[in-house]
């Protein structure tokens, strides 16, 4: 645990128990809203992709990319022991954004 977290518990530990589900709820919401805007431009990025991809006739799938994004992401963990999680997490990310180049190809989108 590190010592932002030990802290964090502690003051949670002078809260009554409701109060303190509240306050680490309230967390996860900013968190998740943080996560959705960094999503958001990750998707902008991977649209920006599709579009050359499309221009250059190239599949949508890279398996070689996907695999070198899937050990990036496994060496920036702090905590090993995430590293099948975050594996699952982008590898459903990655299946979205190939679902969004896939439907840009059907649509035409440039
Ligand atoms: O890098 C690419 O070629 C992308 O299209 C982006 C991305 C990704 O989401 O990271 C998506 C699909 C590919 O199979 C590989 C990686």
């Amino acid at each position: 645990m590190t010592q932002l977290q030990h802290r964090w518990q502690h003051e949670l530990a002078q809260l009554p128990q409701d109060q303190a589900l509240a306050v680490v709820r309230k967390e996860v919401t900013a968190i998740d809203h943080q996560l959705i805007r960094l999503l958001q431009q990750r998707f902008e990025a991977v649209k920006a992709i599709g579009a050359i991809k499309a221009q250059q006739a190239q599949p949508v799938r890279d398996f070689q990319r996907e695999d070198a994004v899937l050990a990036d992401v496994v060496g920036q963990l702090s905590d090993p022991a995430l590293a099948a999680h975050f594996q699952a997490i982008f590898t459903t990310i990655m299946q979205e954004s190939r679902r969004v180049q896939t439907s840009q190809r059907e649509e035409g989108v440039k």
